[in-house]
């Protein structure tokens, strides 16, 4: 229940930009609870949510009837789903129509405002671990949470970094698609909390318009010639939407597309210049409100210079080899004792990256080799491309939750010792150390559950 009202100037601009019974169905939305939805990770086992409707334009999307508790769901924390708001779902609409322009060609995707990860987590599963997804964020604890989900998620693709997005130009025409999700005054959000209607103000609204264009500019160059720019807010204000996409095509050289979608799917579309923008308004989508827009970039970047320095060849220590299920379409690197591959193709794209940005993830980390042997990491029990070489330990639902609290799971006499996977409903949680009389739970600490858990539940 919300007791902040709307705000009387967002309600009089939206008087403005709606006509008398929209307007009035459109105010009567916000008396609705927000619905709950999911997007389901394909490369992980979950089935329960596929009964539910689905999301017109997202595969992999469903809405559900009402909100779990998701902290005390085993899956969630194995990266089989994220829950993600149906609007922004239409993400993936979009890379399917890049898709098609690009002849299906493995695409290189940043995803400049990434935090806490639902456009990074959409795009890792669009790419199918081919291609590239950068997943950055500029706040050091929202970064953080960013690299959680991308992780949990499990490509073997994706790449985490905590830039400001003017670093990025300094890789200059690295990227084909470049994903602005901006920072906004969040009006679509104000069915969602009161945070987002407090915080609102006009003057507010114009200083987001403000950080959005430079956001845009300072990030423009990373982008190929013809490469594209997706741009969404979730705010209604022409400000931070379509008057910034034409300030956008009047300072650079870049083209709005025109989108086509089915009328059944209740979204408005706005003109902008020759093209138009999607905007999701809650009385007509199943979904918060939204914008977005497909930019084409129509204008060289200065040229850049791919890294073709010599890599030295590492050796792989022998324990490492059977750990991944295509070893021979990744490079291997060794950083402070931690062993990580990383897909072939992107390498040289890596290195320059690492030169002009603060990575915090990058590939499949697998695992340390120090003085006590080999400790595999927790990323290679979240990837995709684990391999089934590790003994696996089913647990039921309540043991998994205890051991996502951190407590060890019972031993049996008859289990060898060395490292085994967890797994609850076959999705896997992580890794424990058989020591003969106990296991050692090395699921992350500061990912752990810290809720309590009602065993009668
Ligand atoms: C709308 S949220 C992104 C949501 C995310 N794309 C998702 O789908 O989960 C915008 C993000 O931009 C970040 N941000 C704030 N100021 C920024 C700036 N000056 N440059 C780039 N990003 C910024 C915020 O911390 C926030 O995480």
């Amino acid at each position: 229940m919300i007791n902040q009202p709307l705000p009387e100037d967002f309600l009089l601009r939206m008087q403005q930009q709606l006509d008398k019974d929209e307007f009035n169905s459109f105010v009567e939305s916000f008396a609705n609870d927000s619905l709950p939805s999911v997007r389901l990770n394909p490369a992980k086992k979950e089935e329960r949510f596929s009964q539910y409707e689905q999301v017109p334009w997202c595969p992999h999307g469903f809405y559900l009837k009402e909100k779990p508790v998701f902290t005390l769901d085993p899956a969630f924390h194995a990266g089989a789903y994220y829950p993600q708001e149906g609007s922004s779902m239409v993400l993936w609409h979009l890379l399917e129509i890049i898709e098609k322009e690009e002849n299906g060609r493995a695409l290189k995707v940043l995803d400049l405002c990434g935090a806490p990860g639902g456009k990074s987590t959409l795009i890792a599963s669009f790419l199918k671990g081919e291609g590239l997804v950068v997943a950055n964020e500029v706040i050091q604890s929202r970064a953080r949470i960013l690299r959680e989900n991308i992780i949990k998620w499990g490509a073997p693709n994706a790449v985490v970094t905590q830039s400001d997005p003017s670093a990025f130009a300094k890789l200059p025409g690295l990227f084909d698609v470049m994903v602005v999700d901006a920072p906004c005054s969040g009006e679509g959000m104000f069915r969602k909390g009161e945070v987002a209607r407090r915080e609102w103000s006009v003057e507010n609204t114009r200083h987001c318009a403000v950080r959005q264009r430079r956001i845009l500019s300072d990030s423009w160059d990373s982008l190929r010639e013809n490469g594209w720019l997706i741009y969404s807010t979730c705010t209604f204000n022409p400000e931070e939407n379509e008057e910034n996409l034409k300030w956008l095509m009047d300072e650079k050289r870049a083209e709005i597309m025109k989108l086509e979608v089915p009328d059944d799917w209740g979204i408005t579309s706005v003109e902008i210049s020759d093209g138009n923008g999607l905007a999701f308004y809650p009385h007509k989508v199943r979904g918060e409100g939204f914008f977005v827009a497909l930019l084409q970039k129509k204008e060289s970047p200065r040229s850049f210079k791919t890294n073709s320095a010599k890599r030295k060849p590492v050796k792989l220590p022998q324990e490492l080899r059977s750990l991944i299920r295509n070893p021979d379409r990744y490079t291997y690197f060794e950083r402070n004792e931690l062993w990580s591959a990383f897909p072939e193709k992107y390498m040289n794209a890596l290195q320059s990256m690492q030169k002009q940005l603060y990575l915090l993830h990058a590939g499949i980390p697998l695992g340390t080799v120090g003085r006590k042997g080999f400790v595999p990491d927790h990323a290679l029990a979240m990837s995709w491309e684990c391999s089934d070489n590790f003994p696996e330990l089913e647990l039921s639902e309540a043991e998994a939750l205890r051991y996502l609290k951190g407590e060890p799971p019972v031993t049996e006499e008859s289990l060898g010792r060395g490292f085994f996977l967890i797994s609850c409903n076959r999705n896997r949680l992580g890794f424990v150390k058989n020591v003969g009389n106990r296991f050692n739970n090395l699921y992350p600490k500061e990912w752990r559950i810290r809720m309590r858990i009602n065993e009668d539940d």
